[in-house]
């Protein structure tokens, strides 16, 4: 369970989210959307430990973030940043098991285990091939992969991931994604993606919270956050829905030429 409370965010002077009262409980899967800069990054970040509030506060666990000692903390959340400085020589599963480092001081653990979480991980990204290769020979999307799998083999109640799908191809944006939605309805995990597939978000979440870029925000059901009228204001451009096969489509309206 991660709550937020009176969480605001600024940078710069700028108000990015103002006074977000928030929780995100087990088995729920969030969607984070916003225009550019609307602050959703800096959320996630915020979320994650890795920035201070301006002023609120986060909790997992009932516990404040700044009250968690790291090796702890690790435990509880893991975190996919935007953009990533892939180290210098590493080869795909030594990115995976140093996500296990968490453990490593843990006496009923072993490096088995860590091996074997470490390689399921890579499996449910598709990546297993790519074990022994260094990561910088891999596609961006391989990367992203690799990036990913490490994330899930932390092995954390919280996942806290900022475009997981970007440079994915179509088969596994949609793979990710219900990989994600599987996590929250099979183990209870509780999920937030930052997206700006109003699509994948929709077919993944449960929940979205929508960034207005002024300060407001609106969370709840996705069938109530999502609706064409408030996501339209959200993301500055009018947006409609169709209908087929039993599922809802977000679609950018038809401009006419005179508009
Ligand atoms: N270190 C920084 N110094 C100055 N401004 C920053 C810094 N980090 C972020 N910003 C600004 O804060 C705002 C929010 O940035 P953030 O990355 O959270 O947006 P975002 O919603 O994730 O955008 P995107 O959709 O482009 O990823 C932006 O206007 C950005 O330029």
């Amino acid at each position: 369970m991660m709550q937020t409370a009176s969480l605001s965010l600024r940078i710069r002077g700028r108000l990015l989210v103002d006074a977000l009262d928030w929780q995100v409980r087990p088995g729920e899967c969030w969607c984070v959307i916003g225009r550019n800069g609307a602050g959703k990054s800096t959320l996630l970040r915020t979320l994650a430990g890795l920035r201070e509030p301006d002023s609120g506060c986060v909790r997992v666990g009932g516990r404040e973030l700044a009250a968690w000692p790291l090796l702890e903390l690790a435990r509880q959340r893991a975190y996919l940043p935007q953009a990533r400085n892939d180290a210098f020589g590493y080869c795909a599963i030594e990115t995976v098991l140093a996500a296990r480092h968490p453990y490593q001081d843990m006496r009923y653990w072993d490096a088995e285990q860590d091996h074997q979480r470490a390689y399921a991980a890579l499996r449910a990204l598709d990546v297993e091939a790519l074990a022994q290769r260094d990561i910088r020979t891999l596609s961006g999307g391989e990367r992203q992969r690799v990036a990913i799998a490490a994330a899930l083999a932390q092995d954390t109640p919280l996942l806290l991931l900022d475009e997981p799908a970007n440079a994915l191809d179509l088969a596994h944006q949609v793979g990710v994604m219900e990989l994600m939605a599987n996590l929250c309805r099979r183990d209870n995990k509780s999920i937030v993606i930052v997206s700006h597939d109003l699509n994948l978000a929709h077919r993944a979440s449960t929940h979205a919270l929508l960034l207005m870029g002024d300060g407001r925000w609106i969370a709840g059901e996705v069938a109530d956050a999502m609706k064409p009228p408030v996501l339209s204001a959200c993301l500055g451009y009018p947006i409609e829905t169709v209908q087929h096969g039993g599922r809802t489509i977000f679609i950018p309206a038809q401009r006419s030429h005179h508009d």
